[in-house]
């Protein structure tokens, strides 16, 4: 990452280190308050983190145009800015959100997994576990604040966070569409559906490759809730508010128990997952596959 975690905070008086140290304890802390913060901001070119110390809470800007698709440069990104909050003690929440109009992520950067080799591939899929594994075990409240569309990886970021709140126009869409570009989603990331929206309706939105309008999504569960486009992100901060009001370290166990089955499985197969898609994405059929899909979202321009 190009750039490095800029300290700006300014200590003006007892009631910001005193809001500080709410966040550090855990402790339940009546915010938002916009007195007196401590800003620590870090950009690179795909993701802007702007961590709030007096509050505890994390921005993470997607600002890759034209879709936030995720290249290796955002993988890598997106690891190290995960890594860092992760180990900052005033860090207590993240909201994902995306500087991009009407799109929040496009998921996986189709030019990484088309006419490459099984290297590049092993890399690039151990990237995409790796963003995966980071965000679904965090520690953090991680609440995704939808203000697009997001399919597939997309959805991954949404289906891994804590909680989901999604910009009401039913234009955006999001899901697990990968069948229809001719892929597979992972088994832990089929499994992190599961858990979100019960077995059956999995299975249905993904052989059907479903993307779902944001009314839609609200209603089978995948969404938790809608909010008219430019409250997505005041609402996630209000939420992280209630999120915040438990103490960090039993929600944190709670979170850990509930997630514990499915980060085991992902841990004991990761080897295997990543040769698998090595073997699978350079198979002749599925680079047709793909091929004819950009040809498709190409053509849709012209
Ligand atoms: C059994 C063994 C296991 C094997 C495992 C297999 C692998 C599993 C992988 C599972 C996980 C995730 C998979 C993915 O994420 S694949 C990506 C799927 N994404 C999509 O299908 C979304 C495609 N994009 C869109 O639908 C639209 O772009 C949008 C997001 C709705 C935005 O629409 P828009 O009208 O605002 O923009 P648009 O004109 O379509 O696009 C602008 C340019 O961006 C290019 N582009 C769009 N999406 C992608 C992408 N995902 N990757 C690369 N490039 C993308 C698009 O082509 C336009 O380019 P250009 O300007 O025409 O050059």
């Amino acid at each position: 990452m190009a750039s490095v975690l800029r300290h700006s905070a300014k200590f003006t008086s007892g009631i910001s280190s005193s809001l500080a140290a709410c966040a550090r304890n855990g402790t339940a802390c009546a915010f938002p308050c916009h007195a007196f913060r401590h800003r620590n901001s870090s950009t690179s070119s795909k993701i802007r983190v702007d961590l709030d110390s007096s509050t505890g809470v994390a921005v993470m800007t997607l600002q890759g145009p034209p879709v936030n698709s995720m290249c290796m440069d955002f993988l890598t990104d997106f690891a190290i800015s995960m890594e860092k909050l992760e180990l900052d003690k005033n860090c207590r929440g993240l909201i994902l959100t995306s500087a991009v109009p009407k799109v929040f992520s496009a998921g996986l950067d189709i030019m990484e997994m088309y006419g490459k080799g099984p290297e590049h591939a092993t890399v690039f899929w151990r990237a995409v576990q790796e963003m995966w594994f980071k965000l679904y075990s965090s520690n953090m409240v991680t609440i995704a604040a939808v203000n697009g569309s997001s399919p597939a990886g997309g959805c991954l970021l949404a289906l891994s966070s804590d909680y989901r709140i999604m910009a009401d126009n039913p234009r955006y869409v999001i899901g697990l569409n990968e069948a229809q570009v001719g892929i597979v989603a992972p088994f832990w990331l089929k499994d992190n559906m599961v858990q979100t929206l019960g077995h059956r309706q999995t299975e249905k939105s993904l052989q059907l490759a479903q993307l779902y309008s944001a009314p839609d999504a609200l209603k089978i569960g995948l969404v938790d809730k809608l909010v008219p486009e430019e409250k997505v992100l005041s609402t996630a901060t209000e939420t992280m508010a209630k999120w915040f009001s438990i103490p960090d370290h039993s929600r944190q166990i709670t979170k850990s128990m509930m997630r514990k089955q499915t980060i085991d499985k992902f841990l004991s197969n990761r080897e295997t997952d990543i040769n698998n898609f090595a073997n699978f994405v350079t198979k002749d059929s599925i680079q047709k596959s793909l091929g004819t899909y950009l040809a498709k979202l190409k053509k849709k321009k012209a």
